[in-house]
C-alpha cells in the first residue's frame, strides 16, 4: 500500500516551488496544472511540469500531476505529461465513471513502451461527483484513491463554508465509504488557512476519525502536523500489541473473543490493531517484537 498521508499541491507555473518539492517530506507531491494556474499560463506550466518531472529529484515522494478537466485541456496535459512518467494523475471534477474511462484511454495511448501504467486519483468536488462516488471508484483498476475537494463542492452547492465543516459532513462520509467499498484510499480536502495550526490539527483529526487515509495540503508548513495526526502514537502501538497478545492467548484456549482492560476484543478490533501495527512498521515506528 502506498502512503498518502500528505499530498502537497505545488502550482505548476512556479519554478521555485517545483524545484524545492523534494525537501518537504510529503508522501506525495501534486504538480498542479489546474486551478493554481491562470488560463493564459497553461501552456508554459505544462512545459515546466514536464521538465520538472524529468529533472528534479523528488526523493521518496510520489509524483502526481493534477491535469485540467476533460472539457478543457485534459487531452493536451495527458499527451505532454504521461510520457514524463508521473506516478499518478489527479483528475479534477470527475462526475461519472465514463470520465475515468476516457482518461484511461488517453493515458494508455500516451504511455511509452515498457512504462508502468500511470495510476489515477479521482478528485470529487461537485454534487454529481459525490453522487457517483462508488461507481467512479470502481471505474478502472488504475483508480487508487478518491480525493475530496470541499471548496468547489460547497461553491457548487451554494452552501456556506464553515471551519467546523457541518456542510461537508455527508459528502466526506460518502467519499470515505465509497472508497472503502471499492478497496481504495480516501484523501480529505485541504485546510486552506495556512496560519491556523490549531484549526488544521482539529480538521485533520476529524478527517482521520471519519476514516480518511490522508489529506491534501497547500503549504509545506502543514505537512508535519498532518503526519502527526495520521501516524500511530506510542499509546496506539502499545494498545495494538496488547490486543494481538490477548487474542492469540484466547485463540490458544479455543476462543475467538478476548477481554482487554474490560473491553471485548474480537475480529474487527483485531483488524484495527493490525492496521496500526502495519502502519507503524511502514513508518519505522514499530518497537522491537512488533
Ligand atoms: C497558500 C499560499 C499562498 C501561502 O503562501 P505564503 O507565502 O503565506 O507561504 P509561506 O509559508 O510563507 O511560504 C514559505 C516558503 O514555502 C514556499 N511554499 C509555500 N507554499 C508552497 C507549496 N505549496 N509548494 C512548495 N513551496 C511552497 C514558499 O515559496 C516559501 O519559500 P521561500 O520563498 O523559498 O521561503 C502558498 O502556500 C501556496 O501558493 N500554496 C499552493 C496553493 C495551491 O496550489 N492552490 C491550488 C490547489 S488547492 C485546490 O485546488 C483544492 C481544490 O481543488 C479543492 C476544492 O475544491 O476544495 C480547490 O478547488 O480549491
Ligand atoms: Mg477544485
Amino acid at each position: 500500500m502506498d502512503l498518502r498521508r500528505t499530498m502537497l499541491f505545488m502550482p505548476g507555473n512556479n519554478p521555485g516551488m517545483l524545484q524545492n518539492g523534494g525537501v518537504f517530506g510529503a508522501d506525495a507531491l501534486i504538480l498542479d496544472l489546474e486551478d493554481a494556474v491562470a488560463p493564459q499560463e497553461k501552456d508554459a506550466a505544462r512545459l515546466l511540469v514536464a521538465q520538472a518531472l524529468q529533472t528534479v529529484d523528488y526523493a521518496t515522494s510520489e509524483k502526481v500531476v493534477r491535469i485540467n478537466p476533460l472539457d478543457t485541456f485534459a487531452a493536451e496535459d495527458i499527451k505532454a505529461i504521461v510520457p514524463c512518467r508521473p506516478d499518478a494523475l489527479l483528475v479534477p471534477k470527475v462526475e461519472k465513471p465514463e470520465d475515468i474511462i476516457e482518461v484511461v484511454r488517453m493515458a494508455a495511448a500516451a504511455e511509452q513502451p515498457g512504462q508502468p501504467p500511470v495510476k489515477l486519483i479521482a478528485l470529487l468536488e461537485t454534487p454529481a461527483g459525490i453522487a457517483e462516488a462508488y461507481r467512479i471508484a470502481k471505474a478502472d483498476a488504475r483508480v487508487v484513491a478518491l480525493a475530496f475537494g470541499a471548496e468547489d463542492y460547497t461553491a457548487a452547492l451554494g452552501a456556506k463554508r464553515t471551519k467546523e465543516g457541518t456542510e461537508i459532513f455527508s459528502a466526506r462520509s460518502i467519499v470515505v465509504n465509497s472508497a472503502a467499498a471499492a478497496g481504495i484510499q480516501s484523501i480529505d480536502t485541504p485546510f486552506t488557512d495556512v496560519n491556523d495550526r490549531e484549526g488544521l490539527l482539529e480538521d485533520t483529526e476529524l478527517a482521520k476519525q471519519l476514516g480518511f487515509k490522508g489529506k491534501l495540503a497547500i503549504n509545506p508548513r502543514q505537512i508535519d502536523d498532518i503526519h502527526k495526526v495520521f501516524n500511530p502514537t506510542d499509546k496506539d502501538i502499545d494498545w495494538a500489541q496488547r490486543v494481538i497478545k490477548s487474542i492469540r492467548k484466547a485463540e490458544a484456549e479455543g476462543s475467538g473473543v478476548a477481554s482487554l482492560d474490560g473491553k471485548m476484543v474480537d475480529a474487527p478490533i483485531v483488524a484495527r490493531a493490525e492496521r496500526i501495527l502495519y502502519l507503524a512498521r511502514l513508518l519505522g515506528l514499530a518497537k522491537e517484537g512488533v
